[in-house]
């Protein structure tokens, strides 16, 4: 049998809890080949030298745009997970990749296949419901609030009320406590909760008169996110350009 064409890829955030079960994914996907393995005291120029194809990110918000563009410069598809974007930073990766017109980047909030669902769900419901509110639920360690998926998740649900002309939701609140209805995304108020025994969570609530849906999703394992990620790893070099959501990949936006 002929041998299996490798991706060479690299992980960035090496040592942390995603990198090392990106590692062992990569170590077990047999069309895959780690080539660089890289944390925070190592040289992102390293991933070129090593020969690595795809360099996969997931390290920390204060970082990653650094090492994205280095990406781009050297030539190497990204498939970032790393949270902490925000839409200037996204457009000037766009901008950048005006001069690399076959580099792909992805940069996914969430790669568990039930949370890309879960977006997508809410979305479709956001217009039908007078009331929206989403509550993330994570570990004591992450060091951002709201998540990246949250953020993502009320941005979807404010473009899809604003499409409808949806009014704000009802909310007679006119004395509080500082952070006691949360941060408000686009309008949509995003409560985070870090509690020890959470891995990654959340709940989309909804509201009518006299009915409630609520959507929820529960990451209880990190081995949740690596089919998404193999599977932008695999894809990402076919994508130029920035994407920026699992769900274009799947055909759910
Ligand atoms: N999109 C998704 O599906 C998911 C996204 N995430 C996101 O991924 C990110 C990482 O999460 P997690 O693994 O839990 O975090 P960790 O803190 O466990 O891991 C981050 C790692 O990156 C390292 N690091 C810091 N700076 C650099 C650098 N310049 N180059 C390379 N490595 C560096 C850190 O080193 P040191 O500790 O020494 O600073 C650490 O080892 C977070 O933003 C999280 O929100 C998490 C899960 C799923
Ligand atoms: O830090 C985490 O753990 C996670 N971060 C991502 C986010 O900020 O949305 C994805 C997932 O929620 C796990």
């Amino acid at each position: 049998m002929a041998p299996v064409s490798q991706i060479p890829v690299a992980v960035l955030g090496a040592a942390g809890r995603m990198g090392r079960a990106v590692i062992a994914a990569v170590e077990a996907a047999p069309d895959l080949d780690l080539v660089a393995a890289l944390d925070a005291d190592d040289d992102v120029a390293e991933v070129r030298a090593a020969g690595a194809r795809v360099a996969v990110d997931f390290t920390v918000p204060g970082v990653t745009e650094a090492n994205v563009h280095a990406l781009v410069d050297a030539g190497v598809h990204a498939v970032v997970g790393t949270s902490g974007w925000t839409e200037p930073a996204l457009q000037r990766v766009r901008d950048h990749l005006v001069e690399a017109p076959s580099v792909g980047v992805l940069v996914a909030p969430n790669f568990a296949l039930g949370a890309v669902l879960t977006m997508a769900f809410a979305a479709k419901a956001a217009r039908w419901f007078e009331s929206v509110e989403v509550v993330e639920l994570h570990h004591p360690d992450k060091v951002d609030a709201p998540s990246g998926t949250a953020r993502h998740t009320a941005q979807a649900i404010a473009a899809a009320r604003e499409a409808a002309g949806v009014a704000p939701a009802p909310d007679a609140t006119t004395t509080a406590l500082d952070g006691a209805r949360g941060a408000v995304v686009d309008g949509v108020h995003v409560h985070a909760v870090r509690l020890r025994g959470l891995v990654a969570h959340q709940e989309v609530l909804l509201g009518n008169p006299g009915e409630l849906l609520t959507i929820r999703h529960d990451s209880l394992d990190r081995a949740s996110f690596m089919p998404g990620v193999l599977l932008a790893t695999r894809s990402v070099g076919a994508r130029p350009g920035l994407t920026v959501g699992l769900e274009h990949y799947l055909d759910l936006a």
